[in-house]
């Protein structure tokens, strides 16, 4: 919605109609486009709690629960201009794509920005905002700068296959500005050769590594599980 607002700004002095609107919002959809979308409730790995026999009703509940995240949603921030990315079924490729592509990581305490950036304010406008601020600086207390863990969508990473001995690493590095992450070698790559990178904790043992893939709904069948598969 941002980009698409932003996309407007830029197009404001040009066509208005509802038709150039939506194409502004296809356009703004365009790096989330590449992220493979598969419904949330539809790929969902079956908890292990949960009998086969009761594999539909499991679906229909997380498919209820995302319809009432989806009303949630729409009261805090529903704009009728970008109405077609509010529908249930969209919502259900939206959330599928974040849990299927989304790569975790840290970011640097948005408390040290805040900072920064009152310390730029004229000073009636710093007092305010300290007044504002306060409370939750006080109960934050020496907690203030510690990082964040957070989890984002990249959308070149997002075209990358999962491999339990990977050839590359996905990394968000302190140096990384935010809205950026990097894909570093783990050693020589020939031409030609698939660029993998590892979803999960590739230490773990080959049972637990493929309940972990279990999420991303397929079996790895790369060398490293090859050999380690119980026969
Ligand atoms: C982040 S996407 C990777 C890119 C995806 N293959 C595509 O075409 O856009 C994750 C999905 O790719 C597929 N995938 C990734 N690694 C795989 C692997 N080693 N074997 C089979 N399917 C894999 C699974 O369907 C998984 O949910």
């Amino acid at each position: 919605m941002l980009r698409y607002k932003k996309l407007k700004r830029q197009n404001d002095f040009q066509n208005k109609s509802a038709e150039s609107n939506f194409s502004l919002l296809m356009e703004a959809w365009k790096p989330l486009s590449m992220g493979f979308k598969k419904r949330w409730w539809d790929y969902v790995a079956l908890p292990e709690d949960v009998d086969a026999s009761d594999e539909d009703s499991f679906r229909q509940e997380i498919r209820d629960l995302a319809f009432t995240s989806l009303q949630l949603l729409k009261d805090a921030i529903f704009d009728a201009e970008c109405a077609p990315l509010f529908s249930l079924e969209v919502y259900g490729h939206i959330i599928g794509m974040f849990e299927l592509n989304n790569l975790d990581l840290v970011v640097a305490s948005p408390v040290e920005d805040y900072f920064i950036h009152i310390d730029d304010l004229p000073d009636d406008k710093k007092e305010e905002a300290e007044k504002a601020t306060a409370p939750l600086l006080d109960a934050l207390d020496d907690d203030y700068a510690v990082p964040c863990d957070g989890t984002a969508f990249f959308p070149l990473q997002s075209c990358m296959n999962h491999s339990c001995c990977p050839n590359a690493k996905a990394f968000k590095r302190d140096e990384d500005n935010d809205g950026h992450a990097v894909i570093i070698a783990l050693g020589p790559i020939s031409k030609d050769e698939e660029i993998t990178i590892s979803y999960i904790d590739e230490e773990l043992p080959y049972e637990e590594r493929q309940a972990e893939l279990a999420d991303y709904g397929f079996t790895c069948t790369c060398s490293k599980c090859q050999e380690e598969k119980p026969n």
